[in-house]
């Protein structure tokens, strides 16, 4: 994956305007669904048993986000990933908060488990603990860095046949035999909730257009947040400004503030 391939991804998305179906947590619908908008592609947040069999067929991708979980959820969850299966629909899983409980660990895991096409995109607290080794995730925010997650990133790869994307001030891209490193961002973004999630749904547009190792999503939002935190002053406006750069984002732009490093193709 290079600059070229992730302006190409770029606009395969606002070209296709990809439908993202979305079972995501009560605190970030709106932001998910706002970004992805403002990427260029269309949102749908669904979680009823009723309707997700009838959605299926006709979405690009699925995004399956833990934030808020209970056992209605999590049935939801579970069918909705097997119709993602029946239907060879990527699935993007954000396990928020695996660590902070057991039913978090254990229903990210299961889920891990079922995905046929898996993106795993999550912090390193919650990629080291998905893992299995103990992590020091405080609550969904974490507290180690990407690094630190590395052995355990490569362990999910192999172990689920994920792509797995660790989030931080370094993004990692973990594929079956590549490791990328994305050093754009800024330290203001985790002070605003749900980037993380934010990045996860946009995970979910770019593999709805086939780019599922989950580079691109990472650079387009990693690049847009540093360039709408340079203009805010706190994280209330980064959020707002946040939408705006990611409207305007042109292929120039992202290619002079790309910070990328392949390790591994
Ligand atoms: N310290 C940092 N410096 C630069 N960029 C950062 C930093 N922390 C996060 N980011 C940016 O924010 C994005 C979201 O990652 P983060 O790891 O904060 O997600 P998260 O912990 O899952 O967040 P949430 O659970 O609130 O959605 C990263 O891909 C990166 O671009
Ligand atoms: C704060 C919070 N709690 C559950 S989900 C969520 C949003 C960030 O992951
Ligand atoms: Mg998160």
């Amino acid at each position: 994956m290079n600059a070229k391939q992730i302006i190409t991804a770029l606009r395969a998305v606002r070209e296709q305007k990809p439908l993202v179906l979305n079972i995501t947590n009560y605190v970030v619908m709106n932001n998910s669904a706002n970004g992805l908008l403002a990427l260029g592609a269309s949102p749908i947040m669904a979680h009823s048993r009723g309707e997700l069999a009838e959605l299926m067929p006709l979405v690009g991708a699925l995004v399956v986000n833990i934030g808020t979980l209970d056992s209605s959820w999590i049935e939801r969850m579970e069918l909705a990933v097997a119709l993602a299966n029946r239907y060879d629909k990527a699935v993007v899983l954000d396990p928020v908060g695996c660590g902070a409980s057991s039913l978090r660990t254990d229903t990210s895991r299961r889920l891990a488990e079922q995905a046929g096409r898996l993106i795993i995109r999550a912090n390193a607290s919650e990629i080291i603990a998905l893992a299995g080794a103990s992590s020091r995730g405080k609550g969904v925010d974490a507290q180690d860095g990407s690094e630190a997650a590395l052995a355990a990133g490569r362990h999910l790869v192999h172990h689920y046949h994920a792509d797995v994307v660790i989030s931080g001030e370094t993004d990692i891209i973990l594929g079956e035999s590549s490791e990328i490193r994305l050093e754009n961002g800024h330290s203001m973004m985790p002070f605003v909730t749900g980037m993380g999630c934010t990045l996860s749904a946009l995970t979910g547009a770019f593999a709805a257009v086939g780019e599922t190792s989950g580079v691109a999503a990472a650079a387009v939002l990693g690049v847009a947040g540093e360039l709408a935190a340079a203009r805010s002053p706190g994280p209330g406006s980064l959020q707002l400004n946040l939408l705006d750069t990611l409207y305007q984002l042109d292929a120039d732009t992202l290619e002079q503030c790309l910070k990328i490093t392949v390790n591994r193709q």
